[in-house]
């Protein structure tokens, strides 16, 4: 895909779901997306069958519905299970000025985000090579205001593991697919409550896939 394509592709399917990059973060986006093809030929980032436009509209594009709803850019945001960067890596580029912590267990993967966060010059970013468990202690916790999964485990799990962040403060954001209804319901069962503060639904422009962003805050 060339420069061209992938800008208008980048900024419609923004415009769509709520954050449009200026030209000087698609610059750094497409870096890091060609960055991206030719490293997942030899390392697992994504699956290797997915077509260009495919790549774009269900990472790229997708990860913009988050930076869409983050404001204030000093507020941090840890994204828990970034995987090849997504949404943290791109909620960066599009937005500097952001603290940003990317955790990742997989050490490819930690040195492929490493590798695109020194080749772009990025500061007040950092990959964190571990997993997130209930009740461990998580570098810089007091830190986040935001703290962010997507296609990681459930939605309960997730609360459960962000247990150090109940904090009237911190939001919790899941990104889901379409059958996220039931997994909803179970958060109720929980034994430490939590209250959705928002929900976001909206299509991708190009697969039609439907999606959704879900903020949690403690309910205490
Ligand atoms: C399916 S990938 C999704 C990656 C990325 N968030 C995305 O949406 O493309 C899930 C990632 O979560 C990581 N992971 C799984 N459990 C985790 C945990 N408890 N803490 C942190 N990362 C975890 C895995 O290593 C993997 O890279």
């Amino acid at each position: 895909m060339h420069f061209q394509a992938f800008s208008e592709q980048v900024s419609a399917g923004g415009a769509v779901v709520g954050y449009r990059p200026d030209p000087a973060a698609v610059a750094g986006l497409f870096d890091y997306f060609t960055e991206l093809r030719r490293r997942a030929a030899k390392v697992n980032l994504i699956s290797k069958e997915m077509a260009d436009e495919e790549l774009v509209d269900k990472h790229f594009v997708d990860s913009l519905a988050l930076a869409g709803v983050l404001g204030d850019p000093a507020a941090a945001l840890l994204d828990v299970g970034s995987g090849a960067g997504f949404p943290g890596l791109v909620c960066k580029l599009v937005e500097p000025r952001r603290p940003v912590r990317l955790m990742e267990p997989r050490l490819k993967r930690v040195s492929f985000l490493r590798q695109v966060i020194r080749s772009q010059g990025l500061d007040d970013i950092d990959v964190l090579a571990c997993r997130l468990e209930p009740g461990a202690p998580v570098d810089g916790e007091a830190a986040y205001r935001w703290v962010v999964s997507r296609a990681v485990t459930s939605i309960s799990d997730f609360l459960t593991r962000c247990s150090s962040f109940r904090r009237p403060d911190c939001r919790i954001v899941c990104m889901k697919g379409p059958r996220y209804k039931e997994e909803l319901a179970a958060v109720a069962t929980l034994p430490e409550p939590w209250h959705l503060e928002q929900r976001h639904e909206y299509r991708l422009p190009v697969s039609g896939a439907e999606r959704v962003l879900l903020v949690f805050r403690t309910a205490q």
